[in-house]
């Protein structure tokens, strides 16, 4: 791995952001975040971390054969999720695609709803350095945390709170499993979120921004150029910071980041920049 670097390409807008923030304080704020590779590690000890999905993929749940099947959709579609010269359109079916055949996999292996803990803590699954100080301090503020993933809601719901920090000012917005009477696995729930349409979900879920109305700044944190869209539905947005980690492909995908999020963090494991965000935010610092 790298040096982790900042990028800010527009400083003076996210200093007058920063201080319309601070000014209105913890109250007028919250914080939308995605999971995978935005709150967890993208690698650890030049070894990549895994997301929800791959915690699964991986797991003792799996057959060797699926596990095979798994492997080659991720090599297949993953190029092509991270792919910054490919329009988004021509990406939302073979993201479906992708989603679809994985989630078929899995319902195959008739998954237990009772293993899925330990299938956590036996992971490699890593929350980025400095999660508890983010976590804990959202929380003491009363600040709501809403994260929006494309990944498995179940997982990670079990990934923070055996890290301590589920938390009840945490609402989650994802893919969550569908367990039979007997706790098999049998399907998901709802309408499938990918990385590329969370401005869906984020709409379908605008009821839970109604609730959130007295909050017109947004705190984003996401890894993909997907991610952009999750504050869509808030009501009176005044002002939004987004902070993006740019994790794989740097140098391909710099310029299109640094064009869409106001704080690019490249090769970065922490959540030091976010925690001195609201730090400041919260005129804790
Ligand atoms: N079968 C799949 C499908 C997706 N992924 C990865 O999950 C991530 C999505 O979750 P977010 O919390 O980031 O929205 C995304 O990075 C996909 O690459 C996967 O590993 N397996
Ligand atoms: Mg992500």
């Amino acid at each position: 791995m790298g040096t982790p670097s900042v990028y800010i390409k527009d400083r003076q807008k996210v200093e007058k952001i920063l201080t319309a923030m601070r000014q209105t304080g913890p109250s007028a704020v919250q914080v939308i975040s995605d999971f995978d590779m935005t709150l967890t590690r993208f690698a650890y000890n030049g070894k990549r971390c895994p997301t929800c999905h791959n915690i699964l993929d991986n797991s003792k749940l799996i057959s060797e054969d699926c596990k095979a099947e798994l492997a080659d959709l991720l090599k297949t579609y993953y190029p092509i999720e991270i792919d910054s010269t490919r329009p988004v359109e021509e990406k939302l079916p073979l993201m479906v695609e992708w989603w679809t055949k994985a989630h078929h996999i899995l319902v195959q292996q008739r998954i237990r709803k009772d293993l899925l803990a330990v299938v956590v803590q036996e992971s490699d699954a890593m929350l980025r350095d400095g999660y508890q100080l983010f976590f804990n301090h959202l929380q003491e503020h009363d600040v709501p945390l809403l994260i929006f993933s494309a990944g498995i809601g179940d997982i990670l719901e079990e990934v923070i709170r055996q890290a301590g920090v589920f938390h009840p000012n945490v609402k989650v917005f994802s893919n969550y499993m569908e367990f039979n009477d007997t706790g098999v696995l049998q399907g998901f729930k709802g309408e499938l979120i990918h990385v590329y349409n969370k401005h869906e979900g984020a709409l379908l879920n605008s009821s839970h921004f109604q609730e959130l109305k007295q909050r017109h700044n947004v705190l984003l944190l996401g890894d993909s150029l997907g991610d952009l869209s999750m504050a869509d539905g808030v009501p009176d947005l005044e002002n939004i910071l987004k902070i993006g980690y740019l994790n794989d492909k740097v140098e391909e995908r710099r310029e299109s980041y640094l064009s869409s999020y106001d704080i690019v963090l490249e090769k970065d494991e922490t959540m030091d920049v976010p925690n001195a965000i609201l730090l400041h935010i919260t005129g804790s610092k």
